[in-house]
C-alpha cells in the first residue's frame, strides 16, 4: 500500500513559499518559484527514513503562524560508512493552513511508521570497550541524535563489566519497546543469556534486540544490514526506530559435567574456530581483519579437533537444502514481514484488536501487550486446544537421549580402505548421483543409502578441522560459513569440515564471504535438531565456544527452542546473500 498523494503549502527559512508533497512513499520539500521555473528540491527521502513530523506550540516570537519541524535521514543506504545523514528542518504554517496541516502530519506519520510504535521506549546498553572502543562516542555523535529526533525515550546505560548486560537483562523491568546494544555479538550474546534466563523469559524474549556495531565481532549486523551496511551506524539506528519484529531461534547449550546451561543465538565451535577467535584476542585493534588472520594461522598447523559429534539429522543434501533456500527466498519476494504469517504468537496477536490501536496496520506485539496467562493456565480452564502464549521460564535442560537414527562422526574412528581423495569444489553433483538413495524422512531420520552416505558424505579416517553450528548465514564478513541457514526454522546448521591440503583450505578463502566453500567436498553439511559434542583429548583442547564465548569443554548437549527470542529488522527479516538468489548448475 503507498500513501496517497498530499500536498501542503508553507513558508520557508527564507521567506519563500513552499510545497511539502508526499507520493509514492515519498517526501519532498519544494521551493516554489514565481516566474515559472521548475520547483528547487531542498529534501527528498523515502517514508522509511522518515522520523517525525511535529507542528510546534505557539510562540510569542512567530504570533499566529505555526513552526512545523521534519526530521529525516538523507541520503543513500548501500554504501560502507555513514551515507545516511540525520537532517532537520522547520518551514512555518499560515494559520489558515493549520488544520489541513495537523491531518497531513498525522497522515505523513502514519505512513511513515504502518503498524511499527512511533517514540519508543529504548534501552541502549553500551559497551564502552568493545571492538576498537568507539562505542561511547559512535553512540552520542550519531545514534542519540537520531534516536531524539525520532522522539524516542532512552535509557542509557554503559556496561562496567563482564556479563553486566546479562545481569541488566537478568532484572530489567519489561517495560522496554526495545534493547539496542551498542557493542559487538558479545553484548547480544549476554543480553539474551539474561532474558532467557528469567522465571518470566519467555514473555521477556518477546522484547526485540536491535544491534549497533560498535565490536569486532558483529555477525548479526552483517546478517541484518548485508556485508556493505554492516557499519552504516545510521541505518542500524533506523532500525531500533522502524525495526519489525524477527523471530529467531535460540540453543540450550547443556555443559556436562557442571550442567551449566549457556543460551547459543548464533553459533557453536571447536577446532580452528575456537583459535581463530580466542588467539586473537590481542590483535582486536585489527576490528573483523582479526579472524582472517586466526584463520591462516589455524590452516598453518592444521590440527585435528579431537571429538565425538552426534547429529540428530534432519537434512545433509547441499543441493535440496540450497534449492530449499533458494525457493524461501523466492517465497518472501512480496510479502509483508509483521507476523511473518509463522508464528504463532505475532500471527494470533496481529489478528486481534491488540495490534490495531494506532494504525491501519497491525503493529508489532510487544510484551505489555500481552495477556499473562501461562499455558498451564489455560490447561487447567479446559482450554487444551486454543492458543495461549506461555511467559513462564524456558525448562531446565536435560542430557539428550540420542536413539540409533542419530549420525555420529567420530575422529578416532579408523580409517576405511576406499578412502577417496577429495576435490575441493563442485564435485557435489557427480557424488551425489554415484550414491544410492540417502534422504531424510519429514521425522528427520535418515532412509536407504550406504553408511557413507548417511553420514554426508564424511568417511571415517577424515580428521577434522573444526566443528562448526551456525544459526545466520554470515560469522564475518569473510565467512558466510551457512549459507542456507533459516533461523527461526527450529534447526541448526553444522559444518564438520575435514582436514585438507593446506592450500585447499587457503584457496578457499577468497569465495568464503560469498559462502561458496558451501560446495566444497570436505566440507560436510548437516541440518539438525540436536546434538552433541564430546571432547576426546580434554588435555590439549580445553575449550570450546558459544557465541564467540570461550567455555571449558568436556561434552556438550545442544537442543533448540524455535522462534523464541526476537531481533528488529528493517525489512522483518535477515539480508538476502547473492547465495540465495544465483541459480548455478548445481542446483
Ligand atoms: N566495561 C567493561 N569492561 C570490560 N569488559 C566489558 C565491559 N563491558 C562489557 N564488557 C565485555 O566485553 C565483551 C565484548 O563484548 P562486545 O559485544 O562489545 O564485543 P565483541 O565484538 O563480541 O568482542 P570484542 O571485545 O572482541 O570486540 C563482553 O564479554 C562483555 O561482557
Amino acid at each position: 500500500m503507498t500513501s496517497r498523494h498530499q500536498d501542503l503549502p508553507v513558508i520557508l527559512h527564507n521567506d519563500k513559499r513552499g510545497l511539502l508533497t508526499v507520493e509514492d512513499d515519498r517526501l519532498d520539500v519544494l521551493q516554489l518559484s514565481r516566474d515559472g521555473r521548475p520547483p528547487k528540491r531542498l529534501l527528498s527521502c523515502p517514508l522509511n527514513h522518515f522520523l517525525l513530523a511535529k507542528i510546534a506550540p505557539p510562540s510569542a516570537k512567530l504570533g499566529e503562524i505555526r513552526r512545523l519541524d521534519l526530521h529525516s535521514l538523507s541520503g543513500k543506504e548501500g554504501g560502507s560508512g555513514n551515507a545516511l545523514k540525520l537532517v532537520k528542518l522547520h518551514v512555518l504554517v499560515d494559520p489558515i493552513n493549520l488544520p489541513e496541516a495537523q491531518e497531513w502530519v498525522d497522515q505523513i506519520m502514519q505512513n511513515s511508521y504502518r503498524g511499527i510504535k512511533r517514540g519508543k521506549k529504548v534501552l541502549l546498553l553500551v559497551n564502552p570497550v568493545g571492538g576498537k572502543g568507539k562505542a561511547k562516542s559512535i553512540v552520542h555523535d550519531t545514534v542519540m541524535p537520531i534516536l531524539e529526533a525520532a522522539g524516542c525515550d532512552i535509557d542509557l546505560r554503559e556496561t562496567t563489566h563482564r556479563l553486566h548486560a546479562e545481569e541488566i537483562a537478568q532484572s530489567v523491568e519489561l517495560i522496554y519497546d526495545v534493547i539496542a546494544t551498542a557493542s559487538g555479538d558479545g553484548l547480544v550474546y549476554e543480553v539474551l543469556n539474561g532474558l532467557a534466563s528469567r522465571p518470566d523469559a519467555r514473555k521477556a524474549l518477546q522484547i526485540p534486540i536491535a544491534p549497533i556495531p560498535t565490536g569486532s565481532a558483529n555477525a548479526v549486523c552483517i546478517n541484518l544490514f548485508g556485508v556493505k551496511d554492516t557499519f552504516n551506524i545510521p541505518l542500524a539506528a533506523l532500525n531500533i526506530i522502524k525495526g519489525k519484529q524477527l523471530p529467531i531461534d535460540l540453543c540450550s547449550v547443556l555443559l556436562l559435567p557442571s550442567q551449566t546451561r549457556r543460551f547459543c543465538f548464533l553459533s557453536v565451535a571447536t577446532g580452528l574456530m575456537v583459535d581463530l577467535d580466542i588467539g586473537t584476542e590481542n590483535l582486536r585493534w585489527m576490528g573483523d581483519t582479526r579472524f582472517v588472520v586466526g584463520f591462516l594461522k589455524g590452516i598453518a598447523t592444521n590440527k585435528s579437533s579431537k571429538c565425538k559429534i552426534k547429529l540428530k539429522v534432519v537434512e545433509d543434501d547441499k543441493i535440496s537444502m540450497a534449492r530449499k533456500a533458494r525457493d524461501r527466498v523466492k517465497e518472501r519476494k512480496g510479502t509483508t514481514a509483521i507476523g511473518k504469517g509463522i508464528d504463532p504468537l505475532s500471527r494470533g496477536l496481529a489478528d486481534s484488536k491488540l495490534g490495531q490501536q494506532q494504525d491501519e496496520e497491525p503493529r508489532t506485539p510487544l510484551p505489555a501487550d500481552i495477556p499473562n496467562v501461562s499455558s498451564e493456565d489455560n490447561r487447567k480452564n479446559g482450554e487444551e486446544d486454543s492458543y495461549i502464549p506461555d511467559h513462564g521460564p524456558i525448562p531446565a535442560s536435560q542430557p539428550l537421549q540420542p536413539d540409533e537414527s542419530w549420525m555420529t562422526i567420530d575422529s578416532s574412528a579408523s580409517k576405511q580402505k576406499d578412502i577417496t581423495k577429495r576435490s575441493s569444489i563442485g564435485s557435489i553433483r557427480s557424488n551425489r548421483l554415484s550414491q544410492t538413495n540417502g534422504n531424510a524422512n519429514t521425522d528427520g531420520t535418515l532412509i536407504g543409502g550406504t553408511e557413507q552416505n548417511k553420514k554426508g558424505g564424511w568417511i571415517d579416517g577424515e580428521g577434522i578441522l573444526y566443528f562448526y553450528a551456525g544459526m545466520m548465514p554470515w560469522v564475518a564478513r569473510d565467512l558466510m560459513q551457512w549459507p542456507v541457514s533459516n533461523s527461526g526454522d527450529g534447526l541448526v546448521d553444522v559444518v564438520v569440515q575435514s582436514i585438507v591440503p593446506r592450500m585447499m583450505m587457503a584457496n578457499a578463502i577468497t569465495g568464503a564471504g560469498k559462502g561458496e566453500a558451501y560446495w566444497m567436498e570436505c566440507q560436510h553439511y548437516y541440518k539438525v535438531s540436536a546434538f552433541i559434542v564430546e571432547n576426546l583429548d580434554k588435555t590439549n583442547q580445553q575449550i570450546f565456544t558459544i557465541d564467540g564465548e570461550s567455555f571449558p569443554w568436556d561434552t556438550f548437549h545442544v537442543e533448540v527452542h524455535p522462534r523464541i527470542a526476537n531481533l528488529l529488522s528493517l525489512d522483518g527479516d535477515f539480508f538476502v546473500p547473492d547465495f540465495l538468489k544465483k541459480h548455478d548448475e548445481k542446483v
